[in-house]
């Protein structure tokens, strides 16, 4: 436990920052580059845990994974190489790694344990489960339990087409991996767009898709083969100094090669709806993945309604928008956000809790919250739940309190930010020596 005091007396964020790497992206460069045969050499990797955790697994799966800081070299024999891992695999708190990783080694030649931290051991599997077991996956738990602990014993699978009932990427990405060692070729169909790294970087990596309109197939049978992955700078760890430039007088942060992958922009819509000022410079996307510069500065704000197809597209950065809503003029409506209930901790409940505690108008809703605003805050004793996202909320929050946010538990950051108060305090500038 690492309880943190913040207070930054209503500081202004000014400066130039690039954020760490995608950690959506971090992940698939490393799996897939373990998939293939071959080195892979991945550059601007997230160090964070999470990502660390995919490596770890790897490593235990044979894969020589080396890292120097954010540059990381994959060299795999291809996956029929593995070996069958000594030690239990433990994705830690990401569900990105546990979703993923079952998927990839439902298909693989090796039997596993897949475990997770107290957090993740709650989160729901069926969702990837199922339409694996229908591909053939031999994927069990404990006591008919469908929770992790899983024991994944690795087979030959066949294609599905799958209508995916949820709008997740990761359930997307798990289909798609094991589509990839399955008999036949496999569709997904998404009724909303989810964030499409995996689509994108299978490409990479040489291997051939079909996409048409919200369709992805996958042909069974085919071989990757190493390649070179740059990771942009992660939008959703971005997001959080967005929000506190946009919300904080006298602000303006200019944030360099960070990833603009349209799936993942939804943050970038909400602050213009509400009349944050925002600009884009330097966009490229020679990288396989769109980035560049985003210049953001303080103005004022109104409130929106935030539903629909944007939600996967803004979903991890719910929290902090439910932040800038209570700075914001009017109100903000936040719905068809339900999946919020089961991610790292129920997100709605948490972040209704811990803003009300600084004396915010919000209102919990079954898929979403309702927020009045503007509100004054002021400083409380908050709780992160072991959610980075939470953490680095009420790290921000001190932004705009009278009086020191004090966090419980801040080291959950080093989840997906690890120099997130590193950076915080590069940026702030205290109110009184900006006049
Ligand atoms: O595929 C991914 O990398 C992710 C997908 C999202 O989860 P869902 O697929 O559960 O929506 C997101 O919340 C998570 O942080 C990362
Ligand atoms: C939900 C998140 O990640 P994961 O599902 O990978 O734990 C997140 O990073 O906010």
């Amino acid at each position: 436990m690492a309880m943190k005091k913040v207070e930054f007396q209503q500081a202004t964020l000014q400066g130039e920052l690039v954020v760490p790497g995608d950690k959506s992206i971090s992940h698939r460069a490393v799996m897939l580059g373990s998939i293939a045969e071959g080195k892979t050499e991945i550059s601007g990797f997230l160090d964070g845990e999470d990502c660390l955790q995919t490596v770890d697994i790897f490593q235990k799966l044979g894969v020589v994974v080396t890292r120097e800081g954010t540059n990381v070299t994959v060299e795999s024999p291809g996956m029929n190489g593995w070996q069958t891992p000594t030690e239990e695999l433990y994705a830690g708190n990401s569900g990105t790694t546990a979703r993923l990783m079952l998927g990839i080694l439902a298909g693989s030649r090796v039997t596993s344990v897949l475990t997770g931290d107290q957090y993740l051991s709650k989160r729901p599997m069926n969702r990837v489960a199922l339409p694996l077991a229908s591909m053939g996956a031999n994927i069990a738990g404990e006591e008919g339990s469908n929770l992790l602990p899983l024991t994944i014993t690795g087979g030959s699978l066949v294609a599905i087409d799958y209508d995916m009932p949820i709008a997740s990427a990761q359930v997307k990405s798990a289909i798609l991996f094991a589509g990839l060692n399955a008999e036949g070729t496999t569709s997904v169909t998404e009724q909303t767009v989810s964030r499409d790294h995996t689509e994108r970087m299978l490409e990479q990596f040489g291997a051939s898709i079909q996409r048409e309109g919200n369709t992805v197939r996958v042909e069974g049978g085919q071989s990757l083969r190493g390649t070179t992955v740059k990771v942009p700078g992660d939008i959703s760890s971005a997001a959080f100094f967005m929000v506190a430039a946009a919300m904080t007088k006298g602000s303006a942060v200019s944030f360099k090669d960070v990833g603009l992958n349209p799936t993942r922009t939804g943050i970038l819509d909400v602050l213009q709806a509400m009349g944050a000022n925002i600009q884009i410079t330097e966009q490229s996307d020679s990288i396989g993945e769109p980035f560049g510069t985003v210049h953001v500065s303080h103005s004022t704000l109104r409130g929106t309604e935030i539903g629909g197809e944007l939600i996967p597209r803004l979903i991890d950065e719910l929290p902090i928008i439910a932040l800038l809503a209570t700075q914001a003029e009017g109100t903000t409506v936040i719905k068809n956000a339900e999946e919020l209930r089961v991610k790292e901790t129920d997100r709605i409940a948490a972040v209704t809790a811990e803003l009300k505690k600084m004396g915010a108008q919000v209102e919990e809703t079954e898929d979403g919250m309702i927020i009045h605003g503007p509100t004054a805050l002021t400083g409380a004793s908050l709780a992160s739940y072991g959610d980075h996202r939470l953490g680095m909320m009420a790290g921000i929050a001190s932004l705009i309190t009278t009086g020191p946010v004090t966090i419980d538990d801040a080291s959950c950051i080093n989840i997906s930010y690890p120099r997130f108060f590193d950076d915080l305090e590069k940026l702030a500038v205290p109110a009184i020596t900006n006049g």
